[in-house]
């Protein structure tokens, strides 16, 4: 399998100390990962740097079949080639109902003018139900979205992301705050999604990780410690010793 994405090499530093540590990761065009590692392990700048929003000092960031580097586009150019990201907390127009915010989110011309004339033709309309029907708001569509619990709000925003139909997903603690119905629900979503994409999940919650079923990547001190099942990392001695802490 060619990767999707391939990260080789690649360092940074903040003010002398070295966040990412010759960092090598790779992904398949369909593939889940999850991506664990204590606090500080750099997972967050990881991110940051396959975004565009930290350049490394050293390395490469390749992306797609003809392997283009990522290093010299700016952020709205990596987003344009298809690497959507989703934070922690929910971007999304709490005024307007479900189906407004997943119309809006279409993968459209985005200049001024297009926006401004854009009218929903039966085909959006149609790929709204669907996205709703992904993420299990199709009773919720016309609601407000501000009105939605935490949870629902979470997957309004996966569903925005999966309008711009995304080559490569990344996912910050998608689980976090969830009550256990929310969690089996958001594991559904990711594991549809990655069936069509690759999907970087950054999780702490073990339990979650564990319903992902996929290659996890332990990240430590900025590099690489372990990488397979859930079951390899963590029977791993060195895994056990910095993130389970025995
Ligand atoms: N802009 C920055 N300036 C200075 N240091 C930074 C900066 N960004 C990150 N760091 C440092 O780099 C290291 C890696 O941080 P990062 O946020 O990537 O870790 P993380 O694995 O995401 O942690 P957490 O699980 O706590 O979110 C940390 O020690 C952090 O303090």
């Amino acid at each position: 399998m060619s990767a999707l994405l391939e990260v080789s090499g690649v360092s940074v530093s903040f003010d002398g100390f070295k966040a990412i540590n010759n960092l090598t990761f790779q992904i398949g065009a369909a593939e889940m990962r999850a991506v664990i590692g204590p606090n500080g392990a750099g997972k967050t700048t990881f991110m940051d740097i396959i975004t565009g929003k930290t350049k490394p000092d050293e390395g490469h960031v390749l992306w797609g079949e003809k392997s283009i580097s990522l290093l010299s586009m700016s952020e709205s150019r990596i987003a344009q080639e298809g690497i959507g990201r989703k934070f922690q907390r929910p971007t999304i127009f709490e005024d307007q109902t479900v189906a407004d915010n997943l119309m809006l989110a279409l993968k459209k011309n985005r200049s001024p003018l297009a926006v401004l004339r854009f009218r929903p033709r039966e085909e959006d309309h149609a790929k709204v139900a669907d996205l709703a029907e992904q993420i299990g708001l199709t009773a919720a569509l016309h609601r407000k979205s501000g009105e939605l619990s935490h949870g629902q709000k979470q997957w309004l925003e996966l569903g925005m992301l999966l309008a711009q139909d995304p080559r490569l997903l990344l996912v910050d603690e998608p689980a976090a705050g969830m009550t256990p119905a929310e969690r089996e629900h958001t594991t559904e979503i990711l594991v549809e999604a990655a069936k069509t994409r690759a999907v970087v999940v950054v999780e702490h919650d073990m339990e979650f990780v564990r319903r992902l079923n996929c290659k996890v990547t332990v990240l430590h001190e900025g590099s690489v410690l372990a990488e397979g099942s859930l079951d390899h990392v963590t029977a791993n001695e060195k895994v056990i010793e910095v993130y389970l802490g025995r």
